[in-house]
């Protein structure tokens, strides 16, 4: 079994290739890194380290690594022949991997052979927005012969995962817990086989739950743990105050949550209080830059913060917690990040309420707007 994974970084590494080595894949990592490629190339194995006192390892075999535009005649035999393509490229970055995908895909409407596509990125239904940048590239008729054998399931994927400063620079340092959920719904053909991975029929639950909490009270820790000068989401989450506001944001979004998807109360609150003791991993360092990346996508109307937030507030509620996230992210002003650099320029070069539309997509008279532009001003 054949499969090719988009994004050689620290989820493909250190999640979505360990499994699929693990259920028997030999696993195409195609990248635009190449340095990392070269890599991948001349190494016949890597090793996953865990986050834990235990201290056991993974080693992963049965890989190699093409460069996405410099090997593309590879990579395209490679995605005619393969079952499953996967990325973790950012979901920013979907739409420039959609053509190669596309123009294998097209190559493949003779033979019609099954094969499944499966964006693990951090947001809603990632494949979809994969698909829609493939179908592009086809004619209606196209389509609806390739929908036939072509599969796009959404998914959710979660482990945290540090930018990594090992010796070996494929060797990925992961916390223990993992989970990939996988929508059994967007298979037309065959279901592949991949050990560890949970398929459901339900993934808008687990896909909101995983990213409104998981990612929610980690841009929660990142962007007070900014604003109060630590380095490491491990610091801030020993200072007082950041810990109330990441439990504070935690309960709103579990409301909405709990009442949304009906999950049990001590269940979620559960799940809420690993999540938290997750980002404390003490074996862990994971750099406040790293999770607070992309303010301008965190920001967004279909994103962690903006989205919840709006939901609550069409419920009539007030989320004063996730208002005063957003308001964090606001003011973050990393230099190392274009995307922070961006948010300042918005900020800067118009009135608040038309910045603020700008960055969530919200009308500028949205009562939301008027709520985060009070507690900005505060
Ligand atoms: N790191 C985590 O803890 C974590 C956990 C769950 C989900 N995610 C999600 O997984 C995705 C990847 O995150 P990451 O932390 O692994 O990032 P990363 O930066 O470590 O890896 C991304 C990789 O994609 C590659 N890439 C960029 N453009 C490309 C292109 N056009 N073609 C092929 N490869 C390209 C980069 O070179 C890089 O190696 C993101 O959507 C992220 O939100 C991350
Ligand atoms: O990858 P991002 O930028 O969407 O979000 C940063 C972190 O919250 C994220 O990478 C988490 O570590 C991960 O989603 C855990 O599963």
């Amino acid at each position: 079994m054949k499969a090719v994974h988009f994004g050689a970084g620290n989820i493909g590494r250190g999640f979505i290739g360990q499994l699929l080595f693990n259920s028997g894949y030999e696993v195409v990592f195609a990248d635009v890194n190449e340095e990392l490629i070269q890599q991948l190339k001349a190494q016949s194995s890597y090793t996953i380290y865990y986050a834990e006192e235990e201290k056991r390892s993974f080693e992963v075999t049965n890989f190699t690594g093409l460069h996405s535009n410099h090997d593309k005649n590879e990579l395209l035999s490679a995605l005619k022949e393969t079952e499953l393509i996967t990325t973790a490229v950012g979901a920013p970055v979907l739409k420039h991997i959609a053509p190669v995908i596309a123009e294998a895909l097209k190559l493949r409407l003779s033979e019609r052979k099954s094969v499944a596509v499966i964006a693990c990125e951090n947001a809603v239904n990632a494949t979809d927005t994969l698909k829609e940048h493939i179908a592009a590239a086809f004619d209606e008729q196209e389509w609806k012969q390739l929908s036939q054998f072509v599969s796009f399931p959404n998914a959710a994927v979660d482990r945290i995962v540090p930018i990594q400063s090992l010796e070996n620079p494929l060797d990925v340092l992961v916390e223990p817990f993992y989970e990939w959920t996988i929508d059994t719904s967007g298979f037309t053909g065959p279901v592949p086989v991949i050990e560890g991975a949970h398929f459901v029929d339900n993934l808008s639950a687990y896909i909101e739950r995983k990213l409104y909490t998981v990612n929610t009270g980690h841009a929660a820790a990142a962007y007070h743990g900014y604003a109060a000068g630590y380095e490491t989401v491990q610091e801030a989450m020993q200072d007082e105050q950041v810990l109330a506001e990441v439990k504070n944001v935690l309960l709103e979004t579990g409301d909405l949550l709990i009442g949304k998807y009906s999950f049990h109360p001590e269940e979620h609150q559960s799940y809420i209080e690993t999540t938290i003791y997750r980002y404390q991993n003490p074996e862990l360092s994971d750099q406040i830059t790293r999770v607070a990346r992309q303010p301008l996508k965190k920001l967004g109307l279909k994103e962690r913060l903006t989205s919840p937030a709006v939901q609550l507030f069409e419920q009539g509620k007030h989320p004063a917690a996730l208002i005063r996230v957003i308001t964090a992210a606001l003011r973050y002003n990393e230099t190392s990040d274009e995307e922070a650099l961006e948010l300042q320029k918005i900020l800067a070069e118009q009135p608040l309420p038309e910045a603020l539309s700008k960055i969530t997509s919200l009308s500028a008279d949205h009562a939301l707007i008027k709520e985060i532009e009070k507690q900005y001003q505060r």
